[in-house]
């Protein structure tokens, strides 16, 4: 199967999941009908029903036999059974419509970068008949120009080339997809999307993300927004104002604690970063929260001091709760573009990061910076941000950022299909 073709069967609901849908109503409808008639049935035998109910109660309550418990027990099961398989439906539509809805997302926070990163490709396309050496060498600049990383970028020009040898591709368009394909699997590399992708938790107690990142960069929002999403999702959630240098950074926490409902652990301004992270553990351990998320000091100017403070409140955290903090999460902002990777190289050489928030990847259009930052260093992206309102903050998935990256083309790929 086509790559294109997957994506969409994977994200869009296409012609088939609406066939599916058809078909599943005219079932209801169906049954509905079958259910009328039982209905019709029922009615003209109401009276002898309502007597052979009561007699069977009373059987079973008086006397209880063990052949009639053996049908209940039957019958109970085959409900059991519809019902487990109406609870896998409801679940299986629940996950597709997930799926949509993330590729809607990723769809409209990557439109910049779609729009100028699928302009010039299909330039270069038009531009170019055959796959010859010029054209990879254009490709080249087109994924340079969006921030891709230009070591990211040899490696992909070279497993192009070897790809396009081996499936023999001649027409130019047919890259497009090989280009969509090896974006993915140059992203996952050799592990799995499991290991890389979603939230560390700790499966016995209370689960502490550490935010880590400059001023300006969008971690406020962020930490604001992730408190949301697992508050949403049912979790006791708590905050902890560490980040006491910024004039203002505790009120501005605050306010999103007060905005989104979740208590906020602060001390005065100057105090003690890991003093506040304490308290804040203390206080998120009376109250049984599921999740405490700890703000920080983005102190760039001053590396020493920087290290020294996180080296802190890593030591803080690890002995109030051993095997936290489950997440470091450096929080990057995608408009910096190269600035964000010099960022993410002085966080990780002064903590151990564990894994990327991209905020603002709506904000620019070189969105190839998530390959960049997961090729070059190593790190996973956790979390993206694609836009200011609280719900804008999704979990990096590589096939829906690529499905975004792609989507015009998708959609075109699938018109001339079924021509
Ligand atoms: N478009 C867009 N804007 C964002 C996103 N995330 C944050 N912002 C905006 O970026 C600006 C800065 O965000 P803040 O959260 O205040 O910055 P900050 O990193 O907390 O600053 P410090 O507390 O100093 O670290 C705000 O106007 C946010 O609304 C995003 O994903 N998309």
């Amino acid at each position: 199967m086509s790559f294109f073709k997957k994506l969409k069967d994977k994200f869009v609901k296409g012609p088939d999941a609406e066939e599916e849908k058809n078909d599943q109503h005219q079932e209801e409808a169906s049954e509905d009908v079958v259910e009328e008639d039982v209905t019709e049935e029922d009615g003209s035998l109401d009276g002898e029903t309502e007597v052979d109910e009561e007699e069977k109660v009373s059987e079973v309550i008086d006397d209880f036999d063990d052949e009639e418990q053996t049908s209940e027990e039957a019958s109970e099961e085959e409900i059991e059974e519809d019902t487990t398989e109406d609870e896998e439906e409801s679940v299986k539509a629940e996950e597709e419509e997930d799926r949509t809805s993330i590729a809607a997302k990723f769809k409209m926070g990557l439109a910049k970068t779609r729009n100028s990163f699928s302009s010039k490709i299909n330039d270069l396309v038009a531009r170019y008949r055959t796959v010859d050496e010029d054209f990879f060498e254009e490709l080249e600049e087109v994924l340079i120009s969006a921030d891709v990383g230009v070591t990211t970028v040899m490696e992909m020009i070279e497993e192009l080339e070897m790809e396009v040898k081996r499936r023999n591709v001649q027409d130019t368009q047919k890259v497009k997809e090989i280009i969509s394909e090896k974006l993915v699997e140059i992203y996952y590399g050799d592990d799995e999307a499991e290991e890389i992708e979603g939230l560390n938790e700790n499966p016995d107690g209370l689960t502490i993300y550490l935010f880590v990142g400059v001023n300006g960069v969008g971690k406020t929002t962020t930490i604001g927004k992730l408190a949301h999403r697992l508050k949403s999702e049912g979790k006791n959630v708590t905050l902890a104002a560490g980040d006491t240098f910024r004039a203002g950074a505790i009120e501005q926490l605050e306010e999103w604690g007060n905005r989104v409902g979740v208590n906020v652990t602060k001390h005065n301004e100057g105090s003690d970063p890991a003093a506040v992270i304490y308290d804040g553990i203390q206080s998120a351990k009376s109250k049984k929260a599921d999740v405490l998320i700890c703000d920080t000091a983005g102190r760039l100017q001053n590396k020493v001091n920087l290290m020294n403070e996180l080296t802190k409140v890593k030591r803080v955290i690890e002995r109030e709760v051993p095997g936290a903090p489950h997440e470091v999460l450096l929080v990057l902002d995608a408009t910096t573009g190269q600035n964000a990777m010099s960022q993410a190289k002085t966080f990780s050489e002064a903590t151990d990061v564990s894994g990327i928030v991209l905020s603002k990847l709506d904000g620019t259009a070189k969105g190839g910076i998530v390959l960049a930052i997961r090729n070059e260093l190593d790190i996973p992206v956790k979390l993206v941000g694609l836009g200011e309102k609280v719900t804008d903050l999704e979990t990096f998935d590589a096939h829906a950022f690529v499905y975004g990256l792609f989507a015009d083309m998708i959609d075109e790929y699938e018109e001339e299909e079924t021509v």
